[in-house]
Parts: C-alpha cells; structure tokens; sequence
C-alpha cells in the first residue's frame, strides 16, 4: 500500500532522515518508535505531503507520490491525527462544524443535511461519542474525548491508512488505555492501516504489528513486534526497552 524506499532529508546541514526504507500492508499497523528529534514526524510529514525529501521515493498503491494526481488521491486515503488535540480542534468552532470541514472536503454536493448530520453522528458513536456531542466546543469535552474527535475526523474520508503522530502523549495513561482499544476496534472494523509514531514503545507494542526503530535519522532495526521484544538486535532498542515493565503492555 505504501512504500517508502530510501528517503533522505536534511535540514541546515543535519541529516535528519537517512535511507529510510519501510513498508506497510493493506490493513497493517507499522509503528515507528525513537526519541524526540530521531526524524518520525518529519518522516510522517513528508509523507503527507507537508515536506518534500531530498532523495528517495514514495509509492502509494504502486503509483510515485512525487506524481501530482497521485498525491490528490492520497489526501483522501492517507490521514493524520497529531499529538495536541486541543489545538487540532478550532476552539470557535462546534464539534459538528469541525467534522462537517472534513466531510465537505472528501464527500460532493449537494448532500442533504439530514444524511450529513447523520454521518457525522455516526462518525461520532464509532469513536464512542454519543450525538449529542456535535454541538459542544473543544473546551466543552476531556483532552481524551477531543482525541476521539479528531480520530473522527479523519475517518470522515474513509482512509486507507491513518498516521498517528504521537496521538497518545497528551493522556494520561487510563485514557492512553482506552484510546488503543478504540484504534484497534476500528482498524477491525474498517480495515485500516496505521503508522504509529511514538517515542513510548509500550503504546507501540499495544497496537503495531511490526516495529521500525528510529534512531537519529536511520532506521537502525525492524521486524515482527514480538521478534523485536524478545530478540531485540540493536543497542538502541535494547535501551528502550530496558526503560519499560514487562511485556505486553497493554493487553487486549
Ligand atoms: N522545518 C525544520 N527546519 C529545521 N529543522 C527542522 C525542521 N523540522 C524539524 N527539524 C529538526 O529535525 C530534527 C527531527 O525533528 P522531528 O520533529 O522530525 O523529530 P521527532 O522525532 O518527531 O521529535 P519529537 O518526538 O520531539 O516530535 C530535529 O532536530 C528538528 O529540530
């Protein structure tokens, strides 16, 4: 579905990603774990198409995305949901009013405004949010129920893959706990791919089927989530892990 063959990025002379090379599956969930300034949301940027790369290719569903028609398509079947829901969400703004921005992007008029607000009603319950929601503002809701929004959000375009860029870090870790239930009962139900991206390998682990390890700009190990654990081949990972309790983490 997405191949990302030897990317490179440098920014003022730092070399902020080298040779990344990865893929993921239809329906896979790829996590990228390293810690803060090893290059993963630049990575997720320059597959959004908020950041060119220096060198390297990025194919979407066996098409380049350096191809501009090919990029349109991905803007609707790659998302992203980033770290601060709050300042994801416009604080002026309805939840119905943010999700409805959304829906008008991806869906052509004219809709009837009963099937909208139905849609977005739905949206709202698939994230565990009852209707009534659509009418409060960001200050009205918990950090966890704007992160459900903004999950919301980017299901409006029924994508093929969303990229979580550190959408967990601003909970605490009961609420942590009950947004990795819901990703994982969507990516059931609607078979989407993730690439999740944290500095928190135990969130990783929840939820990723196979694990690339970022460090300062190169991918220094992947593999199968459980191999990576138990067999970890890189010092960096092994330096990771040796900072968590006892896998796994979060059981389902
Ligand atoms: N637009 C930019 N201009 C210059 N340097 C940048 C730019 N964006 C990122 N960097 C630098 O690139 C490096 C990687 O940043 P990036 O945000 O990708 O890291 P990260 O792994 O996502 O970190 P964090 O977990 O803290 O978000 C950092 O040293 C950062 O300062």
């Amino acid at each position: 579905m997405l191949v990302i063959d030897r990317i490179s990025k440098t920014y003022a002379k730092k070399k902020v990603l080298q040779q990344i090379s990865f893929t993921i599956l239809p329906g896979e969930s790829v996590g990228l774990i390293g810690m803060s300034g090893s290059g993963k949301s630049t990575l997720a940027r320059c597959v959004m198409d908020l950041e060119r790369p220096d060198a390297g290719e990025m194919l979407w569903q066996g098409a380049s995305l350096a191809n501009k028609n090919v990029r349109r398509a991905s803007r609707k079947s790659i998302q992203i949901v980033f770290q601060d829901p709050r300042n994801s969400l416009n604080p002026a703004w309805t939840m119905k009013k943010s999700l409805k921005e959304a829906y008008l992007q991806f869906h052509r008029l004219p809709i009837q405004q009963e099937d909208v607000d139905r849609q977005l009603g739905e949206l709202l319950q698939a994230v565990g949010l009852s209707g009534e929601y659509l009418s409060r503002y960001p200050h009205e809701l918990s950090t966890g129920q704007c992160q459900r929004v903004c999950i919301a959000r980017a299901l409006v375009a029924s994508p093929e893959l969303i990229i979580l860029d550190e959408c967990l870090s601003a909970l605490d870790v009961s609420v942590q706990a009950q947004v990795i239930e819901l990703l994982r009962d969507l990516r059931k139900q609607r078979q989407v791919g993730y690439l999740f991206i944290s500095h928190d390998i135990a969130v990783v682990t929840a939820l990723c089927d196979r694990l690339l390890v970022l460090h300062e700009g190169i991918v220094v190990e992947q593999g199968r989530t459980e191999d990576v654990i138990a067999n970890p081949q890189h010092a960096y990972t092994r330096s990771l892990l040796a900072d968590v309790p006892q896998y796994p983490y979060f059981t389902e």
